[in-house]
């Protein structure tokens, strides 16, 4: 199956979840923040409003599909389990190889679907049965410090993050934390192993040592993409897919506009401050006035070279897409309380389903009637639950394939 993602507004035609499972009712306050967590959901509420997310998208004729399943139709022969497994465990960093040895058996002895749900919901320490006297395992277990043997993924509903689809191939994402490392592989698996999707060319590596995550990548159209240089993408990073696409031409990319931004969690990706709506319609966290410094880096007959630029986010949309004017449709509608309430929700960050056609949390009530103001479609979401992991309907979802625009 062909990947096609050309652009961040194009009628949405597949797209990848993961919808939220057992890892969240492993989160405590004691290693909350170390999960990049700020609360805890409460997980059958989380589900259903995943279900709803899910719902709209295929009352909109959007075909979804699911991580987990994927994963369990690639890792069909024991051969292939094996070999995940022990890349798994080892990307884990598990030092103890008697943890090692106890995990591999375990996991192994489940069937496919629910060691998969296993690994993402995390294998608490006093869960196995340690046969085996042996001093390490004894302490390790009885450290509270660290209730597990293997730690929970709640992040991986993010499905944006870990693994970037970009034009016709993927960016296996180093991701900045610990915490999110591993989340990468399930996808990295299906998209080497599996029947639909194996042969997919990767323009980024989780073994780089540079770290990028796909909620700072953003496709303005088929040759421009948006980077975020932010608290989890590096520059680093941004120059190694400019040396892919700008030099190496490997898909129809031509330029990277990369956007420094704040390194703080308020502005933790690209898309937590703007997202595109429509073809010259931006919502923007409100705070995002004055000039903003980017770097340009576009090709040239050796390569590739970048300008530097101090300039205002509008001009900036307006000279690289080559629109007359741009609308920024601000988050809280610009009011000093309800938009820091609403983009501490993630009211910056909505998923285009087609030009002026978006999936929002309801509680943003306010910029989203800022939206419908500016002639957008607005599907609400119930967002109680979902929206405690601060990520909005954008970072839930990673388009496959978005139809071209014309
Ligand atoms: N693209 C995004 O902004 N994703 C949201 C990720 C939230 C998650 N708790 C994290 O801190 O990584």
């Amino acid at each position: 199956m062909n990947l096609s993602v050309y652009s961040e507004i194009g009628k949405l035609e597949k797209v990848l979840l993961h919808r939220p499972g057992e890892e969240l009712e492993n989160l405590a306050p004691f290693y909350l923040t170390d999960l990049l967590f700020d609360d805890i959901p409460f997980l059958k509420k989380a589900q259903e409003e995943h279900d709803y997310f899910a719902n709209v998208l295929k009352n909109n004729d959007v075909e979804v599909l699911y991580l987990s399943k994927l994963l369990e139709e690639t890792l069909t022969i024991n051969q292939l389990k094996n070999q995940f497994l022990d890349e798994f465990l080892d990307f884990s960093d598990i030092k103890n190889k008697f943890i090692f040895e106890l995990l591999k058996e375990y996991l192994l002895s489940l069937e496919t679907k629910k060691m998969i749900d296993k690994i993402i919901a995390g294998v608490r320490s006093d869960e196995l049965e340690i046969k085996r006297n042996i001093f390490s395992l004894r302490v390790r277990r009885a450290d509270i410090e660290i209730p597990f043997f293997l730690n929970p993924m709640p992040n991986l509903y993010f499905q944006r993050d870990p693994v970037a689809i970009l034009g016709k191939g993927a960016c296996i994402n180093r991701m900045k934390t610990q915490a999110r490392r591993r989340e990468v592989m399930l996808m990295e698996y299906v998209l080497k192993y599996h029947e639909d999707f194996k042969g997919t060319e990767f323009y980024y590596e989780k073994e780089f040592p540079y770290s990028i995550e796909g909620g700072d990548i953003l496709i303005l159209n088929n040759k421009t993409l948006a980077i975020g240089i932010s608290q989890r993408t590096s520059p680093e990073a941004v120059e190694i897919l400019a040396k892919r696409f700008l030099k190496e031409n490997k898909d129809s990319f031509e330029k990277i506009i990369a956007f420094i931004i704040p390194h703080d969690r308020a502005y933790m990706h690209l898309d937590t401050i703007f997202t595109m709506v429509d073809y010259n319609k931006f919502l923007v966290h409100a705070n995002l006035r004055g000039d903003l410094k980017t770097f340009t880096i576009f090709k040239t007959d050796k390569g590739f070279d970048f300008q530097e630029q101090e300039k205002s986010l509008e001009e900036i949309l307006k000279e690289h897409l080559h629109l007359d004017h741009v609308q920024l449709i601000k988050c809280g509608g610009g009011d000093i309380i309800a938009s820091h309430r609403e983009q501490w929700n993630d009211g910056s960050n909505c998923l285009a389903i087609e030009p002026g056609k978006v999936i929002a949390y309801d509680r943003n009530y306010v910029t989203n009637k800022e939206m419908e103001k500016a002639g957008i479609e607005v599907f609400e979401i119930p967002s109680g639950e979902i929206s405690r992991g601060r990520g909005g309907p954008r970072c839930a979802s990673m388009p496959l394939i978005r139809r071209n625009m014309v």
